[in-house]
C-alpha cells in the first residue's frame, strides 16, 4: 500500500557490490535526519542486506489484515524498514525461488506492506537487468515513482552496466534522477586525504554524456563501515566529513524537486 507515500525513489545499479545497499540505507537515514518520514524497502532478492546494515536482523515482521507491518528503526517511527530478509529463517539462507515466485514476492512487497504516512520511500532493488528487475519496473508504472538513483563505481565495467541500465530505464519509462559515483578514491582514516586508486570521474563523464544529472561522487570511506549494524547516519556521526556533505547534497537535490521535474520534462 503506497497510498500514504508521497515520493518513491528506486536505487539501481547495473552490477552487484557497487554500494547500492549502503547508499540506499545512508540516503534513507540522511533523509530522516533532514526531517522527513522515511521508508526503506529492500527487495534485493540476490542479497537483501538492509537489515544487516541497520542492525535489525533479529527483528520479526508480522502480517495484519492489511498486509506486512514494517519494522520501525526508532521510537519516533521516522524510519520504517521492510526487507525480504525478514522472511528468511536465517541470514545465510539463500533465496532459491524460481522466476514466478520471485516475481510474485516482489509484487506483494510493493503492494502489501502497510506503510504509514511517508515522505519518501527508498527502494533498494536487485542489481542488473534480471526478471526481478523487470517486475520492479513494471510495478513502478502503476506507482507514482519519482525516479531512480543509479549507483556505479568509476571503473569501465561497472559503467558499461550502468549504460545498459540507463537504456533499460528509458525503455521501461522509469525516470533517472541521476548518477552517484561510489568508491571513487580512498579516504585515509588517519589524515582524511582522498587518493584515487583506480580511475575517477567515470560516473561524472557518463552522466554528462547521457544527459543525466550527476548527484555526487563518494569516496571509499572506511568510517562508513563503522556505521554498519546501527541506524546512525553519516550526517550525525561524521558531520564534518566530505562523505556527509555529499549525502547532504544528494538529499538536497532529490528533495528540492528540480531533478524530478527536469527529467520528467
Ligand atoms: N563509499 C564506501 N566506502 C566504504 N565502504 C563502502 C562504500 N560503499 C560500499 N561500501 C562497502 O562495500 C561493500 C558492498 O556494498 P553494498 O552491500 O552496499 O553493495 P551492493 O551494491 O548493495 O551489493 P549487492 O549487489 O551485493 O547487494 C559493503 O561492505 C559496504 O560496506
Ligand atoms: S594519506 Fe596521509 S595519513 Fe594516510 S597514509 Fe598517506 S600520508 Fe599517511
Amino acid at each position: 500500500m503506497l497510498d500514504k507515500v508521497k515520493h518513491v525513489i528506486l536505487v539501481l545499479s547495473g552490477k552487484g557490490g557497487v554500494g547500492k545497499s549502503t547508499i540506499s540505507t545512508q540516503l534513507a537515514l540522511a533523509l530522516r535526519e533532514s526531517g522527513f518520514k522515511v521508508g526503506l524497502l529492500d527487495i534485493d532478492l540476490c542479497g537483501p542486506s538492509v537489515p544487516y546494515l541497520l542492525g535489525l536482523e533479529q527483528s520479526d515482521v508480522y502480517q495484519c489484515d492489511e498486509g506486512w507491518v514494517p519494522i520501525y528503526a526508532d521510537e519516533n517511527k521516522t524510519l520504517a524498514v521492510m526487507s525480504i530478509a525478514f522472511l528468511l529463517k536465517s541470514r545465510n539462507d539463500p533465496v532459491i525461488w524460481r522466476g514466478p515466485k520471485k516475481t510474485m514476492m516482489i509484487r506483494q512487497f510493493l503492494t502489501d506492506v502497510k506503510w504509514d504516512e511517508l515522505d519518501y520511500l527508498i527502494i533498494d532493488t536487485p542489481p542488473g537487468t534480471s526478471d526481478e528487475h523487470i517486475t520492479v519496473m513494471e510495478c513502478m508504472r502503476d506507482v507514482k515513482c519519482d525516479g531512480a538513483v543509479m549507483v556505479t563505481t568509476p571503473q569501465g565495467v561497472a559503467l558499461d552496466d550502468v549504460r545498459k541500465e540507463l537504456t533499460f530505464c528509458r525503455k521501461t519509462g522509469v525516470h533517472v534522477l541521476g548518477i552517484v559515483e561510489n568508491m571513487s578514491g580512498f579516504v585515509c582514516p588517519h589524515c582524511s586525504n582522498c587518493t584515487n586508486i583506480f580511475s575517477s570521474d567515470g560516473g561524472v563523464e557518463l552522466a554528462k554524456r547521457s544527459g543525466v544529472p550527476h548527484l555526487g561522487t563518494l569516496p571509499i570511506d572506511p568510517r562508513l563501515n563503522v556505521l554498519i549494524g546501527t541506524t546512525r547516519s553519516v550526517l550525525t556521526e561524521l558531520p564534518e566529513s566530505n562523505t556527509a556533505q555529499i549525502f547532504k547534497s544528494i538529499v538536497k537535490q532529490i528533495t528540492n524537486g528540480d531533478i524530478v521535474n527536469a527529467v520528467k520534462d
